[in-house]
C-alpha cells in the first residue's frame, strides 16, 4: 500500500454500512482526541451518524478544520478544539473552553497516540518519555479532567481507551506496549473506583489498523502486518470505529473495565516486526 492510499476518504466514512440504528446517539456528545487521525476520525463520522454532537481535538488545526468541514458537509454536529495530551496546561484549557460553551462530553473516546519504532536497547530518555508521556499521562488526564466534570454535575460518563495489543511482543514498539499496559490497568481500576460516579471505562485494543498513522513505519515493514494475526489482514479503522459505538453506547451499559481486541485474533498468534526482523527469528 502506497502513503496515499492509507489515507481516509471522507465519502467512504459517510456512507459506509453501520449495524447501529441511526438516531442511537441521539442527545449524547463524545470529545474524540486524535479525532482527524484515523482511527478518531471514523468514530467521529460513525457516532455523528448515529445522531450524537461531536467534539474533535488533536494538536493540528487544518487537520480538524478539514475534518469537521467534512462533516459539517453532511450535515453532522461536529466541531473541534485544539489540544496536546502531552501538557496538562492544554487537557485543563481544552475542558474549561468545553466549560465556558457549556459543553460536557457524555463519551470520551481516547484516540490520541502513537509511538515510533526503534528497539527498545536505543531509546532515548526523551524518546521513551514521550511516547509514556503521551499514550499513558495524555489519555489518564482526559479521563480524569472528564470524570471530574461528571462528578461535579452528578451526570454519568463512558470512557473509552484506544490502547494496543499486549500479549505478545510487538517488535521495535516495547515503550508503547508498556504504557498501553499502564492504560489497561489503569482502566480496571477506575471501572472499580468510578463505577460510583456511574462512569465505565473500558479499552479497545486494534490489531493492524491501515491509518495515515502507519507513516511512521517503513513500507517493507507494513508489508508485514497483514501477518500479525490468524485472518491475515490489517484491520480498517471503520472496524473500530464500530466497536466505540458498541462500548461508548446503552449497549455496553453492563461492560466496564473490559478490553475488547479487535484485531482479527493477534492477542493470539501472529508476528509483528514494525523493525526489521532480526536473523534470530529467521529460521
Ligand atoms: C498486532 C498489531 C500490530 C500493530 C502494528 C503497529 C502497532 C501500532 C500502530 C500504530 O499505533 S499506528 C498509529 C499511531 N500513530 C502514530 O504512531 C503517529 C506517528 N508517531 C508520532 O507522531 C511520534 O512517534 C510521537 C513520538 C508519538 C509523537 O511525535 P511528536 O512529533 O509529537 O514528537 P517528536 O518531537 O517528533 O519526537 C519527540 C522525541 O521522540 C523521539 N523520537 C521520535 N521519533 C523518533 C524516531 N523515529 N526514532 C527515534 N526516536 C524518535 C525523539 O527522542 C524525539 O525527540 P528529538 O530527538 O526529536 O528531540
Ligand atoms: N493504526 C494501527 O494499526 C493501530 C493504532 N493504535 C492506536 O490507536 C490510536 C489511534 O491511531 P491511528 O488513528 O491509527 O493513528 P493516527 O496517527 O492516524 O491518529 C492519532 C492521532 O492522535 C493525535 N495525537 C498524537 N499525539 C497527540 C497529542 N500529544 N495531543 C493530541 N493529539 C495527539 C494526532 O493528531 P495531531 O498530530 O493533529 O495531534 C493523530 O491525529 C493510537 O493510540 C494508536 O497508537 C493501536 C493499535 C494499532
Amino acid at each position: 500500500m502506497t502513503d496515499d492510499s492509507l489515507d481516509l476518504d471522507d465519502s467512504a466514512l459517510a456512507e459506509h454500512p453501520t449495524v447501529y440504528a441511526v438516531g442511537s446517539f441521539s442527545g449524547h456528545t463524545a470529545l474524540i482526541s486524535g479525532g482527524a487521525g484515523g482511527i478518531g476520525r471514523a468514530s467521529a463520522w460513525l457516532l455523528g451518524r448515529l445522531g450524537a454532537r461531536v467534539i474533535l481535538a488533536g494538536r493540528d488545526p487544518g487537520k480538524l478544520d478539514a475534518a469537521v468541514a467534512a462533516m459539517r458537509g453532511r450535515g453532522l454536529d461536529a466541531t473541534s478544539h485544539t489540544v496536546d495530551i502531552r501538557e496538562p496546561d492544554s487537557v485543563s484549557a481544552l475542558f474549561e473552553r468545553l466549560d465556558q460553551e457549556r459543553t460536557t462530553p457524555d463519551l470520551l473516546v481516547n484516540s490520541a497516540g502513537g509511538q515510533f519504532p526503534q528497539p527498545a536497547i536505543d531509546f532515548s530518555e526523551k524518546g521513551w518519555n514521550t511516547v509514556v508521556n503521551t499514550n499513558l499521562n495524555g489519555t489518564w488526564r482526559m479521563m480524569q479532567a472528564a470524570a471530574r466534570r461528571w462528578r461535579d454535575q452528578s451526570k454519568p460518563g463512558a470512557i473509552v481507551n484506544i490502547v494496543v495489543v499486549t500479549q505478545q511482543g510487538l517488535y521495535g514498539v516495547a515503550h508503547t506496549v508498556a504504557a498501553r499496559a499502564g492504560v489497561i490497568a489503569l482502566s480496571e481500576n477506575l471501572a472499580v473506583e468510578w463505577a460510583p460516579l456511574k462512569i465505565r471505562v473500558n479499552c479497545i485494543a486494534p490489531g493492524a489498523i491501515e491509518t495515515p498513522g502507519w507513516r511512521v513505519y517503513k513500507p517493507e515493514q507494513r508489508e508485514t502486518y497483514a501477518r500479525s494475526n490468524p485472518m491475515m489482514r490489517a484491520g480498517q479503522a471503520w472496524e473500530i470505529a464500530e466497536a466505540c459505538a458498541y462500548l461508548g453506547g446503552a449497549a455496553a451499559d453492563f461492560v466496564t473495565g473490559e478490553t475488547l481486541h479487535v484485531a482479527g485474533g493477534s492477542q493470539l498468534w501472529g508476528e509483528t516486526w514494525t523493525i526489521p526482523r532480526p536473523g534470530y527469528f529467521k529460521s
